[in-house]
């Protein structure tokens, strides 16, 4: 492998269409190894934008826009960092040469639930939750009837949790209807899914180009409203369900093939392992990785895209905590602890040049001996404290200066953990 310097005629050029926290990351990436990094998103000074030589803003869902941009700026790599783009530009885009990551049909299964989820359980024969594509409400309360309740609804295209909703009983029909409507993608067409009790639910990111693939450990991740909030690393897992999960991620990132990683989603019940979806790209569960790994999934991406060794070592069990905005701000503040810079944790600001409500806006990441002690410190350290927690806090507070001595404290903690 040769490298280039950057801004030469010669230079080795990634385009990232999409430039949030995910995109940033392997941008700084590609400006460790020289690599010239041109960020285009839909809105002024993304994350990605400030750390690119170029930075570029267009309406990533029109065609012609992406295309002419494409054509313009020539990158060697297109590297889809986000769902909303327009998917006729990428497939243009590689009939002219462009190489994009991992193919266009990847992007185009992928970025829509319908596509990806008859590929995944028809064609590949993956086991999944049972499920019905509906495009109007009566057809909804159809296959709401046919699936049981709960039920969870989802337009076609989306991410992040936007659009969707769990239905308890029919009654709550009408209101999934009006919710999917907020989707940002396609909400003309809906996915209504088994509600799956399952134990626990993993990202398995899975790296691969022509030197082979490779699985990070499972990650373990906890959602609220759709989005994570919490992600651990390594999740535990029993051996067979790990087997199950890899040579799931093994077909599905095989099938859709090219280079990159992958972000498999996957639900957990006993030894039973569901596939979920998958995203063609680093995950957000996956910024875990800053912290853990020798190559983090943006170091191990980018490795993939340029065709690299996809070598790396498992440092340390960790955790991640998403900070969201509690409000709508031109000029956000991100209130970090002080703890957050203790030698076991640190913090990235991706920023966001506008917050709004819920948006994420930095990451908490922290180390320690097992991932349930990493994940309690990172919960600790962003300010969430649970039930627990509290009691701690409290009886913290009330006890002596001689803490051995102090009962209630030792009670509590056996009682906790
Ligand atoms: N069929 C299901 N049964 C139970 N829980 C589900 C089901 N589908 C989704 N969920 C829960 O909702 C979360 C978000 O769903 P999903 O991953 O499909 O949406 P998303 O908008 O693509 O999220 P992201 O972009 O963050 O990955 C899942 O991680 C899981 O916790
Ligand atoms: N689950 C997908 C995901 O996490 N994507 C990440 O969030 C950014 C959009 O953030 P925004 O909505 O705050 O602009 C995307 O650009 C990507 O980095
Ligand atoms: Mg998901």
């Amino acid at each position: 492998m040769h490298f280039t310097a950057p801004l030469k005629s010669d230079s080795i050029k990634i385009m990232l269409l999409g430039s949030g926290e995910l995109g940033k990351e392997v941008a700084i990436e590609a400006q460790r190894l020289g690599i010239e990094v041109i960020a285009v998103d839909r809105y002024p000074n993304a994350p990605a934008h400030q750390v690119a030589h170029e930075a570029h803003v267009i309406n990533m869902q029109n065609k012609d826009e992406v295309l002419d941009l494409i054509r313009r700026v020539k990158p060697d790599y297109i590297l889809p960092e986000i769902e909303a783009i327009s998917i006729e530009a990428l497939f243009d885009a590689e009939k002219e040469g462009f190489h994009v990551i991992p193919n266009a049909e990847a992007v185009n299964k992928t970025m829509n639930r319908k596509n990806i989820r008859k590929f995944a359980a028809e064609e590949l024969g993956l086991k999944t939750s049972a499920y019905r594509f509906v495009a109007s409400f009566e057809e909804l309360e159809k296959a709401a009837e046919e699936v049981g309740f709960p039920c969870v609804i989802k337009p076609v295209m989306s991410s992040s949790g936007h659009g969707q909703s769990v239905a308890k009983t029919p009654e709550d029909l009408k209101e999934s209807w009006e919710i999917a409507k907020e989707a940002r993608g396609d909400a003309s067409e809906l996915i209504v899914e088994e509600f799956v009790r399952f134990d626990y639910e993993i990202t398995l990111l899975t790296a691969r180009n022509e030197h082979g693939t490779v699985f990070c450990e499972p990650i373990g991740h906890e959602q609220k409203d759709g989005d994570y909030i919490f992600s651990w690393q390594p999740a535990y897992m029993s051996s067979e369900a790990k087997a199950k999960a890899q040579e799931i991620a093994k077909k599905v990132t095989d099938g859709l093939g090219g280079r990159g990683i992958f972000g498999v989603e996957l639900f957990v019940k006993g030894d039973e392992v569901y596939f979920s979806e998958v995203s063609p790209r680093p995950h957000d569960t996956g910024m875990v990785t800053l912290i853990t790994q020798s190559q983090s999934e943006f170091a191990l991406h980018l490795r993939a895209v340029l065709g690299l060794p996809l070598d790396f070592a498992f440092f340390t069990p960790g955790a991640s905590a998403a900070y969201k905005a509690k409000n709508d701000s031109v000029t956000p503040i991100i209130h970090v602890d002080e703890k957050a810079f203790a030698t076991d944790s640190f913090v990235r600001v991706f920023g966001k040049p506008e917050s709004h409500e819920g948006r994420r806006m930095a990451v908490l990441l922290t180390m320690a001996a097992s991932e349930s002690e990493a994940l309690k410190k990172a919960k600790e350290r962003i300010g969430f404290f649970d039930d627990s927690a509290k009691v701690t806090k409290v009886v913290e507070e009330k006890c002596s200066e001689n803490e051995e001595s102090c009962v209630i404290k030792r009670v509590i903690k056996f009682i906790f953990g």
